[in-house]
């Protein structure tokens, strides 16, 4: 046995790393190890079992997940770890489709589609079928409907609607036209990944015997998350041999909405009889206040399985909590806590920012970035996503497969070529017509006789251009592939005669996807020649467009040295010295959705959910825990944007004040005798915590932070200039008024002043007028003059 893979583990961890064959159960809170146990199994399995690497298959949730079991695999295993099928489920479920294509119908070099793919299409099929988009459904409404089908594993002929379900029924219908028209384009979407070789080794039994057999062992992390299709695939993979070890945590089940079911994980040792379940309950992440802190918010789900971790650690720094007035205060506020942590030594890369929503991010990154803080947004898709970026992918998947159709509709006319929307939608008559595809309508003399000559023309140009890409690039290496297509789509050529900035920026970008390419063969020719004998790779081009497409929302490269700013989505399973979680507001975390039509039952499972989306957030932090809020927030209401008032969080008023310090817990107990006796309205306090350091978190206590019982109904005024505050005697308690303080965003300008401007850039102060959260500046910036609210200015130290 190896020692060194026993080390560092506890007793059950170690039991659960030893268990032999069999089905596995390890259920368990966050940070106690989980995932630590998988890499150890699978090291042992090859270590000390003689497992050969392509017999473990491993699934996670993410691609980050993915790659850092793959590190920590590779330093135990060193080269060996190449050969494990280390993946998301998406990631395995395009590389078996990639090996039985033929099965499905599908060329093997198929398309991902995403998203816009997805919608784009829908919307053509809308057209043909003479419905109008967005009655009754809208093209996203429907394929939200069709995503919930494919989460349940059911194929269009399986879909049971009522007939009184209008909606449903034409969601219905348009699944099974949505699976043709994929089929034809030779595409597969994100729930093909998963329903299709669900379905083709259910019910394939030579099939599912070949599979089956050349996994020896499946291992499944976050396993609370997978969907029942999911649990379908992974039942069909773990076969009569049963060698299957699942780890997850109920408490962090954060995909309902996504169709996963935690009842895979309650009804787990029904399915496979026998299972051995392993406990674990020591946490090695973090503190011992952020435990408590985690523990007081979970607890009270409604639905919920006691459990309770335990740390041998100390009990840590207090919890901090920062309060602004708005989103932007906050995230101010957020940045000077970053500052000051990085400060204090801590490396960018162990420091993150966890929202409830994306459209929060806006604020945190206008901060960071006048704060000349490095981040980086943990998102993948974005820079894959830009539209010129988008358009050099379609020619690619062109090239692979001229019959995709919503790629070629996508680039025909990219850059301008004169073929019209009128153009095209005569060709897709004709192809629609005749059944084929548009590429091959494009060709068809009938269907461009009555075209006018320029347009013909146009047509034969763009087909040229697909058909010599068809010819040559499927087999070249990425990079050259993706420098060819730019060459002969004339898309740099288009963008380096125009020198407008825009145009320059996306040059650049185009530039950066033949680097990325190029990093991808690099990456490639690192590669050992696969052991496998059934491993057949497909070309790099087919391998580099598969990356780009299972790039998922959680799954961008953190850059050394940068804070990542990410959904609490996108956080699960990773750690960090230091957390800062945003908008702890009741509507915000709790999220609500304003035109909630939820029944009481459908509501207390949502609100269970956030709790453990607050509770996965909260538990990534090892060291340091930062909560904040703001007191109002712009929001989209009836009559466009506007500020809505904002309460602290629920989850907040959960947490006992001791958490966040002695001095807190004082005001609290002193705050409490104060309501017992008549209401009286009391001025906010703004108070730095006591015995912190210069630009530290600090508290804001005035009675409405959400620490302790809600004030009563009086409510004090907020945030007047003139606050004062008591002094708790004998603590060096400092107070300072949050609008007067020189030279912050907030404060009027002097004329001559020099500022900065998160998207502006810098500029000089000419005038300036009204006062506090009002007051607006005229700033002549490098772009020309423009009036700002001074909230959004920072002064140019
Ligand atoms: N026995 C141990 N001794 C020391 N450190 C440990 C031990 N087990 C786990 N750790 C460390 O504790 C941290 C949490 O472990 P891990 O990420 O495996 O937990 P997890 O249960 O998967 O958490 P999550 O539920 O958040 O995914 C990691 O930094 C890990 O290296
Ligand atoms: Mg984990």
């Amino acid at each position: 046995m190896s020692e060194d893979l026993l080390q560092d583990l506890n007793d059950a961890q170690r039991e659960a790393v030893l268990h032999g064959d069999g089905p596995l159960l390890v259920l368990a809170g966050a940070g106690s190890g989980k995932t630590r146990v998988i890499v150890h199994r699978i090291a042992r399995l090859v270590r000390d079992e003689g497992v050969i690497p392509w017999q473990i298959l491993a699934v996670t949730f993410t691609n980050k997940a993915a790659g850092e079991m793959r590190e920590r695999l590779e330093a135990l295993l060193g080269l060996a770890a190449q050969e494990l099928w280390v993946q998301t489920f998406h990631a395995f479920g395009a590389r078996f489709l990639r090996r039985e294509a033929a099965r499905a119908g599908l060329p093997p070099s198929f398309a991902i589609y995403d998203t816009d793919d997805q919608v784009r299409l829908v919307k053509r099929l809308f057209a043909e079928m003479g419905v109008e988009d967005g009655s009754p459904l809208t093209a996203r409404e429907a394929l939200s409907r069709i995503d919930r089908w494919k989460n349940a594993a059911l194929r269009p002929a399986e879909v049971e609607v009522s007939s009184y379900d209008v909606e449903g029924q034409l969601a219905r219908q348009l699944y099974e036209r949505y699976q043709a028209a994929l089929l034809r384009a030779g595409a597969a979407d994100f729930g093909d990944l998963i329903v299709m070789p669900t379905r083709l080794l259910e019910e394939d039994a030579a099939l599912r015997a070949r599979w089956a057999g050349r996994f020896r062992h499946v291992l499944v992390d976050e396993f609370q998350d997978t969907n029942p299709a999911q649990y379908r695939l992974m039942k069909a993979l773990a076969g009569a041999r049963r060698n299957v070890c699942v780890v997850g945590d109920d408490d962090q089940a954060i995909y309902r909405w996504r169709g996963a079911d935690v009842s895979n994980i309650l009804g787990f040792d029904q399915d496979f009889p026998g299972t051995r379940v392993v406990k674990l309950e020591q946490n090695y992440r973090s503190t011992r206040t952020i435990l408590d802190a985690a523990h007081a918010v979970i607890s009270r789900a409604k639905r919920r399985r006691e459990k309770r971790l335990w740390t041998d650690r100390d009990a840590g720094a207090a919890l901090a909590l920062l309060v602004g007035e708005d989103e932007h205060a906050e995230a101010e506020r957020i940045a000077r806590g970053v500052a000051a942590e990085r400060g204090r030594g801590t490396p960018g890369d162990e420091i993150a920012v966890l929202y409830r929503t994306n459209a929060q991010s806006r604020p945190l990154e206008a901060a960071l970035r006048a704060a000349r803080i490095p981040y980086v947004i943990v998102r993948g898709t974005s820079f894959y996503e830009r539209a010129e970026v988008k358009d050099a992918a379609a020619y690619l998947r062109l090239a692979l497969n001229p019959a995709s159709d919503i790629d070629l509709e996508r680039v025909v006319n990219r850059p301008a070529r004169k073929i019209g929307e009128k153009t095209v939608e005569r060709l897709r008559a004709h192809a629609t017509a005749k059944g084929i595809p548009l590429y091959e309508a494009i060709a068809d003399r009938d269907a461009v006789a009555e075209l006018k000559p320029a347009a013909r023309a146009a047509l034969g140009e763009f087909h040229d251009i697909v058909a010599s890409l068809h010819a040559d690039v499927p087999a070249l290496d990425a990079g050259i592939a993706v420098q060819e297509a730019l060459k002969r789509s004339g898309l740099l050529a288009r963008l380096e005669e125009d020198h407008s900035d825009e145009a320059v920026e996306r040059a650049e970008n185009l530039a950066e996807l033949v680097a990325a390419a190029r990093e991808f063969d690099e990456a490639l020719l690192g590669e050992a020649p696969p052991t496998d004998p059934d491993d057949v790779r497909p070309p790099p081009l087919a391998r580099f467009l598969e990356q780009i497409a299972l790039l998922g929302e959680a799954d961008a490269e953190t850059p050394e040295g940068r804070v990542a700013l990410m959904t609490l989505h996108a956080a699960k399973g990773l750690e960090f010295e230091a957390v800062f979680l945003a908008g702890l507001e009741d509507g915000t975390l709790p999220y609500e959705r304003p035109w909630s039509d939820q029944t009481p039952v459908e509501r207390d499972e949502a609100l269970d959910e956030e709790r453990r989306l607050c509770y996965v957030g909260m538990t990534r932090a090892k060291a340091r825990l930062t909560l904040s809020l703001a007191r109002r927030r712009m929001g989209y209401g009836e009559g466009g944007p506007s500020y809505r008032q904002m309460e602290p969080s629920r989850f907040l008023r959960d947490l006992p004040p001791e958490l966040f310090g002695e001095a807190v817990a004082r005001e609290v107990r002193a705050r409490e005798a104060r309501a017992a006796a008549p209401p009286l309205a009391r001025p906010p306090v703004v108070r730095r915590h006591p015995g912190a350091l210069e630009g530290e978190p600090h508290i804001e206590l005035d009675g409405d932070d959400g620490i302790g019982p809600a004030r009563p109904s009086t409510p004090g005024p907020r945030g007047g200039p003139s606050a004062r505050g008591e002094r708790i005697s004998g603590e060096p308690t400092v107070e300072y008024d949050l609008d007067q303080r020189p030279s912050r965003g907030g404060a009027p300008f002097q004329r001559g002043a020099r500022v900065r401007h998160a998207s502006l850039g810098e500029g000089i102060v000419l005038s300036c007028e009204g006062a506090g959260m009002e007051a607006k500046a005229t700033v002549r910036f490098d772009s020309g003059d423009r009036r700002v609210v001074c909230r959004f200015l920072v002064a140019d130290e």
